[in-house]
């Protein structure tokens, strides 16, 4: 089986502070945190228990047999401090934490590690014992060291994207934020597009366009739509001047000569590396029907806008958000920022 997400290892001599980096990543990432010291631990993948070096002795073959089916399928961030061990064909990343030895001894003292093992663990940090392994057993390209003295270390190796959401609609921005925050950190300029006529598509594209032109950098941007069925999608890209116009009535009012009450809520957002970087569209629908306004009016159209009984401006922001056009759209761009994370 072909995996779709990545295998990545953290790995380090004892102390240098993988489990909090894997948890970390974890969080942010939603991949799976395999603590190596566990499963050794649950799944009895050891000789028993040394007394001098205070512990377990790992049959490393019952270990990869108790993991393999778990790390083939992918999305495994790997916590142990060897990684020569895993087949080259399982691994994506390893990335190798280096502390001074000054703050390890420190560390491993806390930890109350007898003598010996505290010397060796320290000759084997000084020496970049681990360091080696890693390059000793993978490509290149795919090991990566990174420093984790402090807080702030740790920090700065925090995987995170940060988009800048060009929108003037604070609405739109607080939903985005609420979906997409912590993982994806949410900045906004709040700049008046252009919006020019077209399809959905062709809207969001200028939109974006003219909005990395604008800031001269990186930026998200999102056009909303709301397409009566019966209407054959109108009033679609123009909702926002309809609604200007008619209010939530006028657009009742639109579809009285319809038995048809259906329409769609659909989201497209735009992300452009830069100037001169072609947009990549993220497009998410969801399916209701136009109803007398029930609920606070605050955001647009919430409030005639019906999804399974209950209009938007009905529901709780969570309940809307998590099945939302607006959601669903946000979904397809984080699967591919996360992607992007690790290609
Ligand atoms: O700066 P931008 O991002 O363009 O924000 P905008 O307010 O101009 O927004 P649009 O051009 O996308 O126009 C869409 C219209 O639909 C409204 N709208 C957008 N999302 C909505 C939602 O989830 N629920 C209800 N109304 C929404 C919004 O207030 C506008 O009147
Ligand atoms: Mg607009």
């Amino acid at each position: 089986m072909s995996r779709t997400l990545p295998n990545i290892i953290i790995t380090g001599t004892p102390g240098v502070g993988k489990t909090s980096h894997c948890e970390l990543l974890a969080e942010r990432t939603g991949l799976k945190h395999l603590s190596v010291n566990d499963v050794v631990k649950s799944k009895e993948c050891h000789e028993g228990w040394d007394e001098e070096y205070q512990s377990w002795i790992v049959d490393e073959d019952k270990l990869l047999d108790a993991i393999e089916d778990e790390v083939k399928q992918g999305g495994c961030i790997i916590d142990w401090h060897a990684c020569d061990l895993f087949p080259k064909s399982w691994i994506d990343l390893v990335v190798v934490l280096r502390v001074e030895s000054s703050v390890l001894y420190d560390r491993l003292s806390e930890r109350k590690y007898p003598e010996l093992k505290l010397q060796e663990n320290l000759d084997s940090e000084i020496m970049e014992v681990l360091l080696q392994e890693a390059r000793d057993s993978y490509d290149e390209e795919i090991v990566v060291e990174l420093q984790s003295n402090n807080a702030e270390q740790m920090d700065e190796n925090r995987p995170r994207h940060i988009v800048n959401f060009i929108t003037g609609n604070a609405n739109k921005l607080g939903e985005v934020k609420a979906i997409l925050e912590p993982a994806i950190q949410v900045e906004n300029q709040a700049l008046d597009l252009l919006e020019i006529q077209g399809t959905l598509q062709e809207v969001t594209l200028d939109k974006c366009r003219r909005a990395a032109d604008l800031v001269q950098g990186p930026v998200l941007v999102e056009d909303t739509c709301l397409c009566f069925n019966a209407l054959k999608g109108l009033p679609g890209p123009y909702i926002k001047w309809f609604m200007k116009d008619l209010g939530h009535e006028g657009l009742n009012n639109l579809l009285a000569a319809y038995e048809d009450k259906s329409a769609q809520a659909v989201c497209t957002f735009g992300y452009s590396a830069g100037p001169g970087h072609e947009p990549i569209l993220f497009q998410g629908i969801t399916d209701g029907k136009i109803v007398p306004a029930r609920g606070p009016p605050h955001f647009g159209w919430d409030a005639i806008f019906e999804y399974e009984g209950q209009t938007y401006a009905e529901m709780d922001k969570t309940e809307k958000n998590k099945i939302s056009h607006r959601a669903k759209a946000l979904a397809k761009l984080q699967e591919w920022f996360s992607k992007e994370m690790t290609a």
